[in-house]
């Protein structure tokens, strides 16, 4: 591996809309939400998480097989390009992410934005014109996990083998027929196998075939999603060795995606662990599963069988249910399921509602007889307010709040004990008719680099520490 920066992708998104049918959006699906990395020259990134985290609309929006919402891609650029490229970038997103902005900060942003918004134009992927992705398509080729759905069962192997070559560069039919039938040698088939059609040939064979028309063209980058995850278990090993093959030869960098994590392990140069469209720990593999820091790395690679009888491995369960990336929760996507989430890791008022609704509920609650009735619950997520009103005016406030003291320390205890710390206050509301339960603001955990080159995205890593917080006089007690 060199030291060349082949790729850097810079605080990537890609939101699918959920149209409702009558040309109004419904929100978005929040599939890669803000996702920045390098990869260089020779290098096999593994890209790891539980399915729908985003692995493969990463993927697919890095080499511009789907639309970016935002966010860039730079590519295969001189390396003092490349530097700039990140210099700019990175000088851009903290400041414009400041939470106080000085005059200073202000003329910074127009000057960085007057520079960037031109070179972002020329250099990264996610901002050309489509004519001039093309030149730079045919360093970036993609190896799906169906090698039957993958080639046309039509057409012959030589003419499946040429698609990229005559698409994407001017050789002539010679030469094109001169590389296939060296390229067809490198995957392990033989000549002859270019005048047969894809039925004829077994799930590991059809999948050397793609690998064949993916570097017919002699890319710089291959995306590989799940390229064995179709195939029986004795033929992966023979695929995942001739990649590794390949990639020496060639020199190759590989985006590698795979639920797999031993598979992840063998392959990678470093890994990148998802959850719910964000990365939440980047660090070179020995280092990741050895010595993960993010509480979700720790569960993931939990899950991993020793195959020692003798060493005991606690399996780390993950309580509650993966959020949806419609609407993911406030502050850590991960904290309702995190053993380690701490009190401004992310609780909401919209994880009260439901329950207090449930407990002065009569049909759901016997005992809300004896209690007012709610006629409304309103989450107020911008000022982190719960608003619960009651019918009529509230004769014993105090019961009424003892009630909701009840509930909130019953949710905690599910959440190890920590919500009832993110309570500021819970108050009436002058008109006697309405209660607000006020909880703190959470903090929105940054990808920092917690170790040399281990970046992790968890408040666990960043001031204030955990101690801090812990300690802190709780101001809803
Ligand atoms: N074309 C699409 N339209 C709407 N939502 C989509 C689309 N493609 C993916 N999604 C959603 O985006 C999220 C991320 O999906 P993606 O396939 O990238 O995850 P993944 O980690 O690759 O999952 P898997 O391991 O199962 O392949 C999911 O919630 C998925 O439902």
């Amino acid at each position: 591996m060199e030291d060349e920066i082949i790729l850097y992708v810079s605080h990537l998104k890609k939101y699918f809309d959920i149209p409702n049918g009558l040309g109004r959006n419904l929100g978005y699906v929040k599939a890669v939400d803000d996702v920045t990395f390098t990869a260089k020259k020779g290098e096999t990134i593994g890209i790891v998480g539980e399915t729908g985290c985003g692995k493969t609309t990463l993927g697919r929006t890095i080499l511009q097989l789907t639309k970016a919402t935002d966010g860039n891609v730079y590519f295969h650029l001189d390396q003092d390009i490349m530097k700039k490229a990140i210099e700019l970038e990175e000088e851009y997103y903290s400041l414009t992410h400041k939470k106080e902005k000085s005059e200073e900060d202000k003329r910074r942003i127009k000057e960085v934005e007057d520079e960037l918004i031109p070179f972002r134009k020329k250099y990264s992927l996610t901002k050309m014109k489509p004519k001039q992705i093309k030149e730079y398509r045919r360093y970036m080729q993609p190896v799906f996990q169906d090698p039957f759905s993958s080639l046309d069962p039509r057409k012959l192997i030589k003419d499946i083998i040429a698609e990229p070559m005559k698409l994407l560069t001017n050789m002539s039919k010679e030469e094109i027929l001169e590389k296939e039938k060296e390229i067809i040698n490198e995957i392990g088939l033989s000549e002859d196998h270019l005048y047969r059609f894809p039925h004829e040939f077994s799930g590991g064979q059809r999948q050397r075939i793609g690998i064949a028309r993916a570097i017919s063209i002699e890319p710089d980058l291959l995306l590989l999603d799940e390229p064995t995850s179709a195939l029986d278990v004795s033929v992966q090993a023979q695929i995942l060795n001739m990649l590794k093959d390949i990639q020496q030869r060639h020199n190759l960098t590989y985006l590698f995606i795979s639920h797999h994590l031993n598979v992840i392990r063998s392959m990678s140069d470093r890994v990148i662990v998802m959850y719910l469209g964000k990365i939440v720990e980047i660090a070179e593999t020995h280092t990741l599963f050895t010595e993960m820091l993010h509480p979700y790395t720790k569960a993931l690679l939990s899950a991993i069988p020793v195959p020692d009888p003798d060493t005991k491995k606690q399996h780390i369960i993950l309580e509650g249910e993966i959020p949806s990336p419609v609407n993911p929760p406030k502050g850590c996507y991960f904290h309702n399921r995190c053993p380690e989430a701490m009190r401004n890791c992310g609780w909401s008022p919209r994880d009260l509602s439901e329950p207090i609704r449930d407990a002065f509920d009569v049909f759901r609650n016997p005992e809300a007889e004896a209690l007012p009735e709610i006629s409304k619950i309103v989450v107020d997520e911008g000022n982190n307010i719960l608003h619960v009103r009651f019918s009529s005016q509230v004769q014993d406030q105090q019961k009424v709040l003892s009630v909701v003291q009840s509930i909130v320390d019953k949710e905690s205890l599910g959440k190890r004990g920590i919500m009832y710390k993110a309570i500021e206050n819970i108050t009436w509301e002058s008109d006697g008719k309405s209660l607000a339960i006020k909880m703190i603001e959470p903090d929105v955990p940054k990808l920092v680099e917690a170790k040399k080159d281990h970046f992790v995205s968890c408040l666990l890593y960043e001031s204030p520490v955990k101690e801090e917080i812990e300690n802190a006089p709780n101001p809803g007690n």
